[in-house]
């Protein structure tokens, strides 16, 4: 028995979702131009697919699983279980209009026409407003919609802002925000279920690891309660006398989000040779 997982042939996830396989110790030689493969190391098969077809791969159990935007799942519509986000692939899906466009409010796309490739979300989107818009469905290169006379506005992806600016377009309204996830079929048989949970562990180990840094310091031992107490630890800070006498060497966890913070506090709290390691996988 194995566990079938639809991954994006190529494009903005291809590359992220192998590496997430590879950093949960999942080996799987991605021949090019090969559509299927299987995992050396893992009962897993993998289809390489385009995005869309994704969430209609899982709703029919074809694939068990699959990596694909919250975006597709969302505009879709398809009965698919998101069970993990997974921190890569973020972006938003917003409406933008050319520069000169005195844009005041979501009642300013009334009547105008909206370029997208996200009809579904862009309608229920203007539904929730009380706006009437004509939609404009398009595959691609939506950016270029206004200028070539197409449509008054677009809803597409947005990371950086960059293709936005270069088609002098600006940001005002985000409809959704969105980032890779782990989708399920729903009607999993008990095998593929435990198989999938044994995915999943590692994946939220590779996350946790990812949010997380090993901090090792010195600090002196008339000073170590206060440096310990600045310090969250898995369980509580690790201590360990150096060999120089008076002084202790402090090992501990530190997550990315307080990390400058504490890093401040420690050594104005008088610790020195600060040193910080990423950490590969983590299990608590
Ligand atoms: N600029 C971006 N930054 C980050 N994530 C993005 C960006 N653009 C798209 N994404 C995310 O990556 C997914 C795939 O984007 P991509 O542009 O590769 O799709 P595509 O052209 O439809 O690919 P396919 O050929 O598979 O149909 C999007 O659905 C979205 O979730
Ligand atoms: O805000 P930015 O950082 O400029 O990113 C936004 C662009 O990225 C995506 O397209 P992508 O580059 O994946 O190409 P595609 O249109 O061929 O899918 C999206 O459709 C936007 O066009
Ligand atoms: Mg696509």
């Amino acid at each position: 028995m194995k566990l079938k997982i639809a991954i994006q042939k190529s494009g903005r996830l291809h590359d992220d979702s192998i590496k997430l396989l590879k950093e949960c110790g999942i080996d799987i030689n991605n021949g090019v131009n090969k559509l299927k493969t299987e995992a050396s190391n893992f009962p897993l098969e993998v289809f390489f697919l385009r995005d869309d077809d994704i969430p209609q791969y899982i709703e029919d159990g074809v694939a068990d699983i699959g990596i694909v935007g919250e975006n597709v799942v969302l505009e879709k519509k398809k009965q698919v279980n998101i069970v993990e986000k997974l921190g890569f692939g973020k972006c938003r899906l917003s409406m933008a209009v050319p520069k000169s466009f005195e844009y005041n409010g979501v009642q300013d796309l009334q009547n105008t026409r909206i370029a997208t490739s996200y009809p579904v979300i862009v309608d229920e989107f203007l539904k929730r407003h009380n706006v009437t818009a004509e939609i404009h469905e398009i595959s691609g290169s939506v950016e270029i919609a206004p200028g070539i006379g197409l449509a008054d506005a677009i809803c597409d992806l947005v990371s950086s802002g960059s293709t936005l600016f270069m088609n002098g377009l600006k940001e005002v309204e985000t409809v959704l925000k969105s980032e890779a996830v782990l989708a399920a079929y729903h009607h999993l048989q008990p095998e593929q279920s435990k198989l999938l949970d044994k995915l999943l562990f590692r994946i939220q180990a590779v996350k946790k690891a990812k949010n997380n840094k090993y901090v090792l310091l010195n600090a002196p031992n008339d000073k170590l309660q206060e440096i310990i107490s600045l310090l969250p630890g898995m369980k509580s800070p690790t201590v360990l006398p150096l060999a120089e006498a008076g002084w202790s060497s402090v090992h501990s966890v530190l997550n990315e989000n307080d990390f400058w913070d504490i890093i401040e506090s420690l050594k104005a709290a008088g610790a020195q040779g600060i040193l910080v390691v990423p950490i590969e996988k983590m299990v608590i």
